[in-house]
């Protein structure tokens, strides 16, 4: 004899009912709910049989913009308490940018699906007192103030453009746009992601788009930027089989690659490293890759092409390339970036974006 509670749960074999329930956690910023919104509406459409749950959440880094970033360890810095929620089961899958995952990812986590990517390259955007005055970082005039907390972005413009000053810019898309715009403010452009624009819908404002070519600036964009990197348990078979239906697998490959430069470069620590990655033909990837001093005036700059077919071989390409920036001078411009991080943490300014 049982009792009720012993009983199965049986799901009425209703045609409208949604047997399994997967819990999506995302950061709750605007562009964070955008990109879940996107997973959802995605996944939704091929699996529409499953009932899909959005759960924002506020990270360790949301609730305490006065610290200095480096002081979350860099490394994860907006996904701890997610994967926490994943692996208590709370969270069944999390959305990220794929550009701010560790390339290192917790026992128990999975890179389980990386999308279809949206545009990697940098921007300018322009001060709106400012628009059709300039479009370009070649026609800002000396002294002119670029606003990003980026190193990698203020150290390949440094490097190219001597003559520009650079100032501390953070916060959400908007905040951004708005301390650009405001009337005091002593900055002429902004640099960001197209990415994060174009999903607020703010492409718009963009008057450059940068890229490894002369008139693109000669900048290499972030690791993984632009792209989604979807995060679930590495037991969770059914749910990282219904992932993979969304999976982009040039663009996984491509991101595989650019993340194990970073990985084998960083030993630990986020680092400025640009990248570029291009299909070339029959499954042939080029990847660019840059590492500048914070001065702009010592570089490493290395590109290399080759037949890319599986996770395996963009890993290895991936480390190839590292093996030969560290050969470039990689290691010495990385040395003193790390000193520096060690003896200063607190008072650290620049974002590893
Ligand atoms: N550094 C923060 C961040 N993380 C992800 C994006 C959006 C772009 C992307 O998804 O790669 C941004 C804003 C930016 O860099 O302008």
């Amino acid at each position: 004899m049982s009792t009720p509670a012993m009983q199965p749960v049986i799901t009425p074999s209703d045609s409208h009912s949604k047997s399994v329930t997967i819990r999506v956690g995302t950061r709750k910023s605007a562009l964070a709910l955008k990109q879940a919104d996107y997973v959802v509406s995605s996944l939704s459409k091929l699996h529409p049989d499953v009932n899909f749950e959005i759960v924002g959440m506020h990270s360790a880094a949301d609730k305490d913009k006065v610290t200095a970033l480096y002081n979350f360890g860099g490394k994860g810095l907006w996904t701890n308490e997610l994967e926490a929620g994943l692996m208590a089961r709370e969270l069944d899958i999390i959305v990220h940018s794929l550009k701010d995952m560790p390339t290192s990812l917790p026992d128990g986590c999975v890179l389980a699906c990386v999308p279809e990517r949206e545009d990697p390259r940098d921007v300018v955007v322009v001060k709106k007192a400012l628009e059709g005055r300039y479009n370009s970082l070649a026609d800002l005039p000396a002294g002119s103030v670029v606003g990003t907390s980026s190193v990698r972005r203020m150290a390949q413009i440094r490097r190219r453009y001597p003559a520009l000053e650079f100032r501390d810019m953070r916060g959400n898309i908007d905040t951004r746009l708005k301390k650009l715009d405001a009337e005091d403010s002593d900055y002429s452009v902004l640099i960001l992601a197209a990415a994060g624009l174009s999903r607020m819908g703010l492409l718009g404002r963009v008057t450059q788009y940068l890229d490894s070519t002369t008139e693109g600036g000669g900048m290499l964009h972030a690791v993984g930027q632009g792209g989604l990197g979807i995060e679930a348990r590495a037991d969770d078979e059914q749910t990282l089989r219904l992932l993979k239906a969304l999976e982009s697998n040039e663009v996984m490959l491509a991101a595989e690659a650019e993340r194990s430069v970073m990985r084998t470069l960083e030993g630990g620590c986020s680092i400025p490293i640009g990248v570029e990655t291009r299909w070339v033909g029959d499954n042939r990837l080029r990847l660019a890759a840059t590492v500048v001093s914070v001065d702009g005036t010592q570089a490493a700059d290395d590109a290399l092409e080759q037949e890319v077919k599986t996770r395996e071989q963009a890993v290895e390409f991936g480390e190839e390339v590292a093996r030969r920036l560290t050969e470039n001078g990689a290691q010495k411009i990385l040395d003193v970036i790390n000193a520096e991080r060690a003896a200063n943490p607190s008072t650290e300014k620049w974002v590893p974006a």
